[in-house]
């Protein structure tokens, strides 16, 4: 959370030379503190794990955080009981009347359908739209993250030869970014998935910046220049076994998936595996809540949530 002190004390702009957040007095005098809301649609089949990976990661903050869990569909779920979906999940039309502080849209393993074959693409186009009125900040993984650049900016993902599965080094391309605070360098994500955007695509378009890439996984993190919709590529949220569990799942299905790289000891499946990500994948979702959710929203989420956004230092 941000320090509070006097503006004129030279630790002030010193630490702001560093690109460290400091809260001057005149606005922390401004700034009122309530429970931040962040619904989450979840759209993968292990919706209990993800549920936990994600509150995992929200938890480590000092912030209140009212989560709301989303459903897409009223079909029954083929890997998650019907119970546990009338019990902790709403319907769009029982949310759709509120604002949010942000809104998480998850992963979801489609990445060799068409967006088009998806049976709730429309449903899907929908929330992202209504996203943009609705919720301060959006943080798109994944599958979510390519329909969100599909249907926001036209930029069209193609299918890797292969899928990519595995732990990859990432490198930060902007350096005073907020939602890059406390990150090194180079730091390693897990990537699971079929569909890749080219690199320079996103580098050229002129409402989005990538702001972290990778040799071999592309483009990770882009965020819209205004902001307010956050992209992330991989799964900084997966736990150490995660991988394991998918490439297990198809083996069984004989489906013959390699390995995931860079993941198990001389890539021995047998071995227990690194898990080399996770404090990376908690200050990425503490920096997205602190900078681009609480330090923007307004104290009063029943007005136009979207305008005066201040321009995130
Ligand atoms: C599809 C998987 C991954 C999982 O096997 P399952 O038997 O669990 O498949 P499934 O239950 O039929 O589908 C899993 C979930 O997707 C939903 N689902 C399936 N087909 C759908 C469709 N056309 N429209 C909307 N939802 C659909 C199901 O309802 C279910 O969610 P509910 O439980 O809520 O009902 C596997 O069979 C497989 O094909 N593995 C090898 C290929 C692979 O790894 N695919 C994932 C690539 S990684 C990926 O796709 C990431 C995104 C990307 O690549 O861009
Ligand atoms: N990669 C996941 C789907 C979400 O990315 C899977 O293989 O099931």
């Amino acid at each position: 959370m941000p320090v509070k002190v006097p503006d004129s004390l030279p630790a002030s702009a010193i630490l702001r030379g560093e690109n460290i957040f400091v809260m001057s007095e005149s606005r922390a005098l401004a700034q009122h503190i309530r429970p931040l809301k962040v619904l989450i649609l979840n759209l993968m089949p292990n919706k209990i794990e993800t549920e936990t990976q994600l509150l995992r990661l929200l938890a480590n903050t000092p912030l209140q955080v009212d989560v709301e869990l989303l459903k897409i569909h009223n079909r029954p779920s083929r890997h998650t009981s019907c119970d546990h979906m009338n019990a902790f999940y709403r319907e769009f039309e029982a949310v759709r009347g509120n604002n949010y502080d942000g809104l998480i849209i998850t992963g979801a393993p489609l990445g060799d359908l068409e967006f088009e074959e998806v049976a709730y693409w429309d449903e899907i186009r929908t929330i992202i739209d209504w996203s943009q009125q609705h919720a301060t900040s959006v943080l798109f993984l994944c599958w979510a993250a390519h329909a969100a650049l599909y249907h926001l900016y036209d930029i069209k993902r193609y299918l890797r030869d292969e899928k990519i599965s595995g732990v990859f080094r990432h490198q930060r391309v902007h350096q005073h970014v907020p939602l890059l605070r406390g990150f090194d360098d180079e730091f390693w994500v897990p990537h699971s998935r079929y569909a890749q955007v080219s690199l320079d695509r996103l580098k050229a378009h002129p409402e989005l910046a990538v702001l972290a890439e990778s040799d071999q996984a592309g483009a990770y993190l882009v965020v819209s220049r205004d902001n307010r919709n956050l992209f992330v590529t991989g799964h900084p949220e997966y736990t150490r076994t995660t991988l394991q569990d998918e490439y297990r799942r198809d083996l069984a299905a004989g489906l013959s998936p390699k390995v995931p790289d860079n993941y198990y000891p001389d890539d021995d499946p047998t071995k227990t595996p690194h898990a080399r990500w996770q404090a990376h994948g908690a200050l990425l979702v503490s920096n997205w809540l602190n900078y681009y959710v609480y330090q923007q929203t307004p104290f009063d989420l029943s007005g136009d949530i979207r305008a005066g956004l201040m321009e995130i230092e």
